[in-house]
């Protein structure tokens, strides 16, 4: 049995603010099966708006929509079917199996009080396959290693069949290989995708878009080769990029500029 593709959700952000100035109106619209990074210095918002889209947080003003219609407005388990979320926080409850967290992710397909399908088997062992856990299935979360655990995290979103995919900095934790092989896998999902990323040069080749958030503000959204500039990356980090291939960069301070030696 193989695992149907997912029907990719269209997002709109109408106007969404939170926490009295933390998150200024945002607005955007991404088609199904876009692929967004969120970049934007610490502090700049970009949990929060994350947050805001899989209906953590209610906006202050505004709307979030999901194929046309607000998140608020539907079910919390339509939601959950549609939305998954890979989070910086993982579960605490580290005596449950590799294989029990991920299917936690079956948990909004299931009926009330039924036990797993042989479905929900076979789409909890296909995450795992994808995410080269096999091996794992039986540990302990607890016992894992960081970047094994993040790897976890993505295995349960994938096995939720979402239509849209949100991930707050999903390459944390990982080593290099393991950053290219995650985003890769979670750009090939067909899914839409939202994620939050620090590093600039992972962000050629995975993401379609951006948005770029300062102090909560969004100074630039559109295709990557269009915002991702110098003098962006200078307004949004305070840093000097010195470009060195397509959307590619090296970085150095402000006060090193005399001394023009990239970091
Ligand atoms: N619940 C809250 N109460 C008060 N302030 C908050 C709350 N949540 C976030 N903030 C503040 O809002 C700002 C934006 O936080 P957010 O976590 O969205 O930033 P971020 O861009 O994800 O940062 P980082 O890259 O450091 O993770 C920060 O100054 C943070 O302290």
């Amino acid at each position: 049995m193989s695992c149907p593709p997912e029907t990719a959700a269209e997002l709109t952000l109408e106007g969404v603010s939170w926490g009295d100035g933390i998150l200024h109106p945002v607005s955007l619209q991404l088609g199904a099966g876009r692929v967004l990074g969120v970049l934007g210095a610490n502090g700049a918002g970009k949990s929060t708006l994350l947050r805001l889209i899989y209906r953590f947080h209610t906006p202050q003003s505004g709307r979030v929509l999901l194929d046309g219609q607000d998140i608020h407005a539907m079910p919390a388990r339509r939601v959950a079917q549609r939305v998954a979320a890979v989070l910086q926080e993982q579960p605490t409850d580290f005596a449950l199996t590799v294989s029990e967290i991920v299917a936690l992710g079956r948990a909004p397909h299931r009926r009330a009080l039924s036990g797993p399908s042989a479905r929900d088997a076979h789409v909890v062992e296909h995450a795992l396959a994808r995410l080269s856990l096999l091996d794992f299935a039986q540990r302990p979360f607890g016992t894992l290693s960081g970047g094994e655990r993040q790897r976890v995290m993505v295995a349960r979103a994938l096995a939720q069949e979402p239509g849209l995919i949100v991930l707050d900095e999903p390459t944390n934790h990982l080593d290099i290989r393991h950053q290219l092989e995650v985003l890769r896998l979670v750009r090939g999902l067909g899914a839409t995708v939202v994620a939050s990323l620090h590093d600039l040069n992972l962000v050629q080749g995975f993401a379609d878009d951006l948005l770029v958030l300062q102090g909560g503000r969004a100074l630039a959204f559109g295709p990557v080769a269009r915002v991702l500039t110098p003098d962006l990356i200078a307004r949004a980090f305070g840093v000097r990029a010195h470009p060195r291939g397509p959307a590619r960069f090296d970085f150095s301070l402000f006060d090193e500029m005399q001394q023009e030696t990239p970091a």
